[in-house]
């Protein structure tokens, strides 16, 4: 079989500084354990986040020469707008600076305090505006999505048993909308298949309730449906994409992955009601409703990375060079989440330290030995990103603690995967070696990002 390789080739680059292992030590340390506290320039090969670190096309950064920075009715909204109803399907699009915006935005709108939020599994940003909206989150993920090692093809479908249960217990009237993400990044980029995703459609619209897509990678998704899903084999990913999105309400996105550019996203919506409110709100948290806290340029350029996102010869290369990498470290017997996901190699940190209690946070202590063995940076995945019970207080205490190796899109060589596989390869070999660590200091809201760490 001959071997695959990018359907683009390098234009420009940008030189890396290549740093010695003491002085990585002493980065690390300064950065309290916490790979978020990192400076750029001292990270060698970036894995911390796919979110607004892919490269940019040629034809993106012509796009952004023509921005039309008008305060109202930028040219560049319409092409954004005719973008997103081309692709995803929705009616009415409002641009948000980015995939937060529009959960803040949704969230308000639809939740009322007391309301349940049913989901496949939860995301951190997304679960925290439901929160702040006075909802809480539940999970109805199938419960294969909690084992690192099962290899359903679907992990990230959602369990109808579980979601009748919920409508059973509070009531349709308290379920303001299920949420539903494709792919699932809490569980290792895991894809719903369009089967689930249609069943669980029309038990919700049995009962009334609307479906809002998180569809942050909704095409990483629609290549797995293409992949597994027999009726999907010969379908493009624009049209899958397509049939995916008409089994929802609306859908927040952050146009900061999948879309291909560095700051962006979108709340987009088929309720004329919904959309009304919500382009007031707006203008209230994002800026008018014609750029949502965007410039023209980056409209233009996130209108340009929706249509190059959706090229099967893009998306095959882009979930591929993620294969090759799992594939090497799953060669070599490191245990890591399967099936490989879309955006990600998760490193399952409980089988890979599992003498060191999750409460001494195992996966972010496994980031930071990563950075200091080869100033590779990956971002913790477990118990510190899960964060605090509201009503307990008491951290949650995920099943899945992962450390994320997230490949940003069109950025690294195969070169760059094959040294990331040895480096991780080398921490595995002396991993026996490693011990937890205390956090010193925890923020009040989505610790993960500013907490700080020292060894035990
Ligand atoms: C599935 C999902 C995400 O993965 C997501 C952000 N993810 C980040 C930053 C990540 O590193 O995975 C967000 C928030 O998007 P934002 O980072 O505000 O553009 C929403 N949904």
């Amino acid at each position: 079989r001959r071997s695959w390789a990018e359907p683009y080739k390098i234009k420009v680059v940008e030189p890396l500084k290549m740093t010695t292992r003491a002085e990585r030590e002493q980065a690390i340390a300064e950065a309290g354990y916490n790979t978020f506290l990192l400076r750029s320039e001292d990270v060698y090969i970036d894995l911390l986040t796919d979110s607004g670190t892919s490269a940019m096309s040629d034809r993106q950064w012509a796009g952004m020469m023509v921005g039309d920075e008008a305060y109202a009715g930028s040219k560049n909204f319409y092409s954004l707008e005719e973008a997103i109803q081309k692709y995803y399907g929705y009616r009415y699009i409002l641009p948000t600076h980015q995939g937060r915006g529009a959960e803040n935005i949704l969230s308000k709108i639809l939740i009322k305090p007391g309301d349940y939020i049913p989901g496949n599994m939860y995301f951190t940003t997304t679960r925290l505006h439901q929160e702040l909206a006075g909802g809480t989150f539940v999970d109805v993920i199938i419960d294969e999505a909690h084992d690192p090692r099962s290899q359903h093809p679907f992990k990230g479908n959602v369990d109808l048993q579980k979601l009748t249960d919920l409508i059973k217990r509070v009531g349709a009237e308290r379920i303001p909308y299920i949420s539903v993400a494709g792919t699932v990044n809490m569980a290792g980029g895991q894809p719903i298949s369009m089967a689930n995703l249609r069943a669980v459609y029309e038990l919700a619209k049995s009962h009334d309730i609307r479906i809002i897509l998180d569809a942050t990678r909704a095409v990483e998704n629609a290549y797995f449906i293409q992949q597994r899903e027999a009726d999907y084999h010969q379908q493009s990913i624009a049209i899958i994409l397509k049939e995916f999105c008409s089994y929802t309400d609306g859908c927040t996105m952050s146009g900061k992955k999948d879309a291909l550019v560095n700051i962006g996203g979108w709340l987009a919506l088929n309720d004329p009601d919904i959309y009304e409110e919500a382009r007031n709100m707006i203008v209230i948290y994002e800026g008018l409703h014609t750029y949502g806290g965007m410039a023209g340029r980056d409209m233009e350029a996130m209108a340009i990375g929706i249509e190059e996102s959706v090229q099967d010869d893009h998306i095959r290369a882009r979930i591929g060079q993620v294969e090759y990498l799992g594939q090497k470290l799953l060669d070599w017997n490191i245990p890591i989440v399967v099936p490989i996901g879309g955006h990600a190699i998760y490193l399952d940190a409980k089988a890979f330290l599992p003498h060191i209690p999750q409460d001494q946070f195992p996966a972010q202590l496994l980031a930071a030995e990563l950075y200091r063995e080869a100033g590779i940076r990956a971002m913790e995945r477990g118990i510190v990103s899960a964060g605090r019970n509201k009503d307990t207080g008491d951290h949650y205490y995920p099943e899945l603690e992962l450390v994320r190796l997230t490949i940003p899109r069109r950025v690294y060589t195969q070169a760059h995967m094959d040294l990331t596989a040895e480096a991780v390869d080398e921490v595995y070999y002396n991993r026996h070696r490693l011990r937890g660590l205390k956090m010193v200091y925890e923020p009040k809201y989505l610790r993960f990002f500013q907490a700080r760490f020292e060894l035990l």
